[in-house]
């Protein structure tokens, strides 16, 4: 039985919990962290077997497996505990990884493993299948409709106002580092693609807000010496943060069962 702990209870961390809660098998949840202790514990009241809440230095102490679901800005201290303890992390803040490279020589150093998990994305599994020959281009392009960026750190900081788009607006067009450093809670999975494939300097990205979208839409377009490939997901925004699609829980519950699975499917 592995035991594991989960950074932020919001709303992957929860999604995550509450399956853990209702069990796993080989998996055990011990304990969370949270930015709002208030809230976390009403959340945790809804467990049927409640964890303590501790900080985020702590999970590495009590469990074997540290999920992070918390913003690119716990990042540092989560990944870094988990890590130093030689603990596998599993993560969907590819933007912390670009932001934080050396974490990956901390997991060297000490024996700790970091699971970047596919999160909203999809095709991952051939991107590092292609990477092992020679990929010409990479592309993606991100559309969402504007109520899942309005709150994007770019958006703000920008002013720039998505009330009354009545037609596709480009927000960004640049490399997916430049992107994923504009928007880091909008597109982790840029970093992810660039991490899998060719780098974030060489993989291409464009982010547009489409009033005509209900759906976070993401295309990656691929073209390899062993294949090409032009691959599109259409995520149904969470009701709580409309920025991150509701499979995206579900992709770090299969990369959690994944760690203790006797069968491994993909690649
Ligand atoms: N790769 C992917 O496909 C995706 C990645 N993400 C990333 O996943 C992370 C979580 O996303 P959501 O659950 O949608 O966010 P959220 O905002 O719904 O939840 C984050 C939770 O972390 C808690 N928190 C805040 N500061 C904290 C701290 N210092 N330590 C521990 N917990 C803290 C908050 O109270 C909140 O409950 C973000 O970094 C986001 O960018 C999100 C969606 C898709
Ligand atoms: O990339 C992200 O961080 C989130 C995202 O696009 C989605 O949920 O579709």
């Amino acid at each position: 039985m592995k035991k594991v702990a989960i950074a932020g209870l919001g709303t992957i961390g929860l999604v995550v919990a509450k399956r853990l809660d209702a069990g796993i098998e080989g998996l055990k949840l011990v304990a969370v962290s949270s930015g709002n202790r208030e809230k976390a514990e009403a959340k945790l009241a809804e467990l049927s077997s409640p964890v303590p809440m501790v900080s985020n230095e702590t999970l590495a102490t009590l469990a074997d497996i540290i999920v992070d679901c918390a913003p690119t800005k716990a990042f540092d201290t989560v990944a870094e505990s988990a890590l130093k303890a030689g603990r596998t992390l599993v993560t969907v803040s590819g933007a912390a990884i670009l932001k934080n490279p050396g974490i990956v020589d901390v997991a060297r150093a000490h024996g700790g493993r970091i699971v970047l998990a596919t999160g909203a994305l999809l095709g991952l599994d051939a991107v590092r299948a292609a990477a092992e020959g020679n990929i010409h281009s990479i592309r993606m392009r991100t559309a969402k409709p504007p109520k899942s960026l309005v709150t994007a750190e770019y958006v703000v900081k920008n002013g720039i106002d998505l009330s009354g788009l009545t037609e596709p607006l480009k927000l960004f067009s640049g490399t997916a580092r430049e992107g994923a450093m504009a928007f880091p809670a909008n597109v982790n999975v840029a970093a992810a693609l660039g991490l899998a494939g060719v780098g974030a300097d060489r993989t291409e990205l464009e982010i547009w807000a489409d009033p005509a979208l209900e759906r976070n839409t993401h295309t990656i377009t691929v073209d390899a010496d062993s294949a090409s490939f032009e691959l599109r997901i259409q995520n149904i925004p969470t009701d709580e943060n409309p920025g991150t699609g509701r499979i995206t829980a579900l992709s770090v519950i299969a990369a959690i069962k994944a760690q203790v699975a006797p069968l491994h499917v993909g690649t």
